[in-house]
């Protein structure tokens, strides 16, 4: 069945809108212009919204199987769905770990089962992401993994990880890595900074990033391996990826939303809807991100969704998990703070939450052309509404951004051809 979005408007390479109309068949874009009709369609009215690629996002948390009463592959495919992403890539931190072929297995089932958009699964570095016995990347590369991590704690034995970037040289694997030394954490909530002393929380010092990030970008020289970086949140991290890119080191980086769009002063109380890993930094590292995405030395924008409960969340930051849920705002949130206030272009923040986010593990998404899969979302700019954490499709309602005015939703998402969220009329 051909199917046709019409009247859109696409930004050209130019980042110029021009209103066209997109056919599909079979799941795949099958032509892209202005007169394009065909006889018999399905056609979908795109009203003149703006329409993108589907999301990638290539740091997600959908805690099953193991952990269903924070989130289900279900919820966080929807909830993903909902923000405007068609693929993400899920994080190992689950039980079991995929770290053997029957538990990659096991979730590939699960995936199947329940997802209503592309999840790609992880494999992990180590069994049970323990940091101990390396993990087989021939095996799970064979059944499925999209890259390797164990994210959630960073590898701290150096020997380790260059073992395993070796193995992921030899299968063109990437490597990423949660860069944490655990000895320097010192049982840290918060950014070790000024605002931790305010409220007498413990901090966790920038150094406990940056120095694995200097370390890992030399090991991965050694070892000739891809190397991407999970959620860079300081300026001395930002500058150890710079040197490494510029040394031909095979280094990437991500950042997420809430690291561009917060720091550690903005923290109001010891709320652990404010407590993630890493932690809010201090604003000359908020101002270092920036640099960092518009100088190409970070790569890519991933939400690092991290479903908890509210029980979890509800009583301070010592004690309560590390993390925030990200799927369903982080569109509209980084579009009504720094597109609409000129910083960025519109195409500049779709490509880093799409081709961008795509092109580090080689995927084939992300784009809108025509043989590519048919994945695009629709945007309604103009629509402004409140950030109501109550109203989310995820489980989580673990956000620091609850009562926030933003702009840009979007409104319809379509995944392999298909209608997977469309808002409620
Ligand atoms: N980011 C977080 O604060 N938490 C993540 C783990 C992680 O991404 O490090 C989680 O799994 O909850
Ligand atoms: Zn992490």
């Amino acid at each position: 069945m051909t199917k046709v979005l019409q009247n859109v408007q696409m930004l050209n390479e130019q980042g110029e809108l021009q209103t066209v109309n997109i056919a599909m068949a079979e799941g795949i874009i099958t032509a892209i212009g202005q007169d394009v009709t065909v006889v018999g369609a399905e056609v979908i009215e795109g009203k003149g919204f703006i329409v993108a690629p589907g999301f990638v996002d290539v740091h997600t948390h959908l805690r099953e199987p193991g952990f269903e009463h924070k989130e289900t592959i279900a919820t966080g495919s929807a909830s993903a769905a909902k923000g405007g992403f068609t693929t993400i890539c899920a994080m190992p931190n689950t039980k079991p770990v995929p770290d053997s072929v029957a538990n990659m297995q096991l979730i590939n089932g699960l995936i199947k089962e329940s997802a209503v958009i592309r999840v790609l699964p992880y494999g992990s570095l180590t069994k049970d992401i323990s940091g101990e016995v390396r993990t087989n990347v021939e095996e799970l590369k064979a059944n499925g993994a999209v890259a390797f991590s164990d994210d959630g704690v960073g590898i701290q034995l150096a020997s380790t990880m260059y073992e395993q970037m070796k193995d992921a040289a030899q299968y063109d694997m990437v490597v990423v890595a949660h860069c944490e030394d655990n000895s320097l954490i010192y049982d840290g909530v918060m950014h070790e900074g000024k605002r931790n002393k305010e409220l007498d929380l413990p901090g966790i010092p920038s150094i406990c990033e940056s120095v694995q990030i200097a370390r890992d970008v030399l090991l991965a020289e050694a070892a000739g391996a891809r190397y991407h970086v999970c959620h860079v949140s300081t300026k001395e991290s930002v500058r150890a990826v710079r040197d490494a890119k510029a040394a031909g080191i095979r280094v990437t980086a991500e950042v997420c939303p809430h690291h561009l769009l917060l720091e550690e002063m903005d923290i109001p109380s010891d709320d652990a809807n404010w407590k993630m890993n890493p932690p809010l930094r201090g604003a000359d590292d908020k101002d270092s991100l920036h640099a960092a995405l518009l100088d190409g030395t970070i790569d890519c924008i991933a939400t690092d969704h991290a479903p908890h409960t509210v029980e979890e969340k509800c009583c301070g930051m010592v004690g309560a998990p590390f993390g925030i849920v990200g799927f369903e705002t982080a569109f509209p949130l980084l579009y009504t703070q720094f597109v609409e206030t000129g910083k960025w272009t519109l195409k500049q923040l779709i490509d880093w939450m799409s081709v961008k986010a795509a092109e580090i593990f080689d995927l084939p998404y992300g784009t809108l052309a025509v043989g590519a899969s048919a994945d695009m979302i629709l945007i309604d700019i103009q629509k402004e509404q409140t950030i109501d954490a109550e109203g989310f499709v995820s489980k989580g309602r673990n956000t620091p951004f609850n009562g926030w005015v933003a702009k840009g939703w979007p409104v319809l998402t379509i995944f392999e051809g298909n209608i997977v969220y469309q808002e409620a009329e």
